[in-house]
This record gives C-alpha cells, structure tokens and sequence, in this order.
C-alpha cells in the first residue's frame, strides 16, 4: 500500500497547516496546537546536530495529524516539543493559543499531565499492576481521584472493560497499546500524543488503535498527533506532515480517510 490515489487527497507546498499566514492564537477556530520557527539543536561546536530547522505548523482541532518521515528525520523531537516534554532551541509553540514554550517545568509538567494524552511505542505500562490500575494511576497523574465509573468508561472505549483484571503480560501488544490509550484519555484531554503507536503491531492490530483514535475524534473532538513509519498510514489519517533532515517537506490533507 503506498500513495493514496490523487483525487482524494491536496498535497500542498505552503499549507494552511505550515502557513505563516496564521496569525491567530485563540483557539476559537484556530489551531489547537502552533508552532512557529521551531529549531532544536542537540550538543554544541563540532558535535552540534541539528534536529529540527525552522519548522512552521498549524495542527486543526479534531484532527489525526501523521508526522511521517525516515529514522532520524526528527520526528520524535518535533513530537516532544509540541507536547512540552522538550523546549526547542529557537521559536515558540502555542498550546490552545497559549505560549508553552519557555513555562517552568513545573507549569510544563501541568499543561502535560492535565491537558495532554501521551501514548508510546513501548506502551509503558506497569508491570504490577492490573488494566485497570494502569488506568487508574494516569488518572491520578492528572491530579483527578480515582473514579470506577470513569475508569471503567475509559477501558470500555478501546474495548478492554472484559480484560480489565489482567496484567500488562498477559494481554497482546494490541491490547496493552489499548489500555496505553485508554490511559491517556481517561482525564479527557483535547490532544493525545503518540509516539509511532502502532509500530509494534501487525498491521490488523495497528487498523484497530487508528479506530480507536478516529472514534475518539468523532466523538469527543479530540485531536491526535502521531508519528509513523508506516506509509499505509496515510489512508487512515486527515494530514500527513513528512519530514526530511528535521525539515518540512510536504504536507498533504487526505479529504476522505478510510476510516
Ligand atoms: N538527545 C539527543 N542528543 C543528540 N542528538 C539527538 C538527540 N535526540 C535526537 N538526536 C538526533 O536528532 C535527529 C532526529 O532524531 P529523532 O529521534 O527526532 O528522529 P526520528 O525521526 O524520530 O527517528 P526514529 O524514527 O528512528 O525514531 C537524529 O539525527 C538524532 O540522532
């Protein structure tokens, strides 16, 4: 599976997505998450590996946005620095039109834990603990109490309230990467961040987290940032932003995703 065919989707050179004509930063119609002239650069001198260089973007709300590109293109690291795990060397990242760039850990630490999701290849799970504990725990992390209801809730939408007593080993990847997701939503934020989600997963299995993801979208409204390898991807998705050396190189908005 490769390109998707070209009546359905626009590929665009300077998008609204990477537009500087963007101006606004409410979220009143405008981008849930923006970021303007981002440059990471890791070591300095000689050792000095620029990671990302000037990059512009818009993410819409109630979108799921692939960053897709080769190993090393700098994916991850735009990743960590739209949901405030990282500060960019130069430029600045707006979070519902708020400037997140340059807050204290701490604050940064805040927005994370109460308004962002964040899901990993890896699932990052806790051994010990049941489905149902992991998601209990990233509710606490939010600094919410533990509450069965909206425990139970959050487990039922990735399917996995029958499979909730048992432990990380002894559900699939598929199904750990389900409870991964359910928590990262079950505090309910407006973003959820995946780090190559899917990487780990049979293609079958990957299907299902990118449902799961488009029906957290229809139904909440909720807007999903994602990176892949995977070309396939680019069916399932509304935008794919490719990247190449830690630039921008084209952004393309699929009108009609398969699911
Ligand atoms: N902490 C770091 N120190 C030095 N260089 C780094 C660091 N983190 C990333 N890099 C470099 O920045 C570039 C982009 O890395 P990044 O992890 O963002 O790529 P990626 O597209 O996510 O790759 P992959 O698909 O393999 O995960 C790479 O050249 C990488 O070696």
């Amino acid at each position: 599976m490769m390109l998707v065919k070209a009546n359905r989707v626009r590929t665009k050179g300077a998008s609204a997505m990477t537009g500087k004509e963007t101006e606004r930063k409410d979220t009143g119609g405008g981008p849930i998450l923006q970021a303007s002239g981002i440059t990471r650069i890791f070591g300095r001198g000689n050792t000095a590996v620029t990671a990302l260089e000037n990059i512009d973007l818009n993410i819409p709300p109630g979108t799921i946005v692939a960053l897709r590109g080769r190993s090393g293109s700098g994916k991850t690291t735009l990743l960590n620095i739209l949901s405030a795990l990282d500060d960019p060397t130069e430029g600045q990242v707006y979070f519902k039109g708020r400037e997140i760039t340059g807050l204290s850990g701490s604050e940064r630490s805040q927005i994370r834990r109460k308004e962002i999701g964040l899901v990993f290849q890896s699932y990052g799970l806790i051994p010990l603990m049941s489905a149902y504990e992991n998601v209990e725990f990233g509710l606490r992390i939010a600094g919410l109490k533990g509450n069965r209801e909206v425990v139970e809730h959050a487990l039922d939408r990735v399917g996995m309230r029958e499979r909730m007593k048992h432990r990380p080993s002894e559900l699939s990847g598929g199904e750990q990467q389900r409870v991964a997701i359910a928590r990262a939503i079950v505090h309910q934020p407006e973003l959820l961040i995946a780090d190559e989600p899917t990487a780990e997963l049979d293609s079958r299995m990957g299907l299902q987290v990118v449902r799961i993801f488009r029906e957290l979208v229809k139904e909440s409204g909720m807007t999903v940032v994602l990176t892949t390898h995977d070309p396939g991807m680019m069916e399932l998705v509304d935008h794919v932003i490719a990247l190449e050396d830690g630039n921008i190189v084209s952004q393309t908005t699929n009108e009609s995703p398969l699911i």
